[in-house]
């Protein structure tokens, strides 16, 4: 979803499996979920990264978890300029189904009950966050989207 929304935007796209220190793919690996504490350095690593991505080329994608509301204050905090939180909105079937289906370098399906357990929701009302239906087909998820840019560009609440 994240590459498909960079190439129409033309922008860089940085997966959050990318910056996960080693001790952290060998714990999903071995289906151990993450702590509050192993997941802080790959927040930390995966916002400077899209930061000076944005930096270098005006807006850049992250995917990401981001399950609780601190990482994403934090995230949106540590790059200090607008950051739209795009919920992919599913059931646990929904996505537990396309998890069984795809291929991953280390992560379990049964990691998700837990992943489920800790997510909060974004909140429309109090964080910037758009959310869309996750069996939306990707070009109708990457419309809703792009529709939503201007509104990026006008956030301000930590500026
Ligand atoms: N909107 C969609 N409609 C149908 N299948 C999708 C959609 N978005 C993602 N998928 C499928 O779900 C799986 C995960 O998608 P992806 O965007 O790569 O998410 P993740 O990075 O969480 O794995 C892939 O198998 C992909 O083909
Ligand atoms: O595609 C995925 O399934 C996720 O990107 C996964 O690989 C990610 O790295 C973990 O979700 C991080 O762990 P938490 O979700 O527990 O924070």
């Amino acid at each position: 979803m994240g590459a498909a929304l960079a190439r129409t935007l033309h922008a860089p796209f940085l997966d959050g499996d990318q910056f996960h220190p080693e001790a952290n793919v060998e714990k999903m690996r071995a289906g151990t979920p993450l702590t509050d504490e192993d997941r802080w350095p790959w927040l930390e690593a995966h916002t400077a990264a899209l930061t000076q991505a944005a930096a270098k080329k005006d807006v850049a994608i992250g995917a990401s978890s981001a399950l609780r509301r601190i990482y994403r204050d934090f995230i949106t905090e540590k790059a200090g300029e607008p950051v739209l939180f795009v919920y992919l909105d599913g059931t646990r079937e929904v996505i537990g189904e396309r998890m069984a289906k795809r291929s991953h370098e280390y992560m379990p399906t049964s990691l998700l009950d837990s992943q489920f357990a800790t997510l909060e929701v974004p909140d429309p009302a109090t964080e910037n966050t758009l959310h869309v239906p996750v069996t939306d087909s990707v070009d109708k998820i990457v419309r809703t989207i792009t529709g939503e840019l201007d509104h990026l560009k006008s956030f301000k609440r930590w500026q």
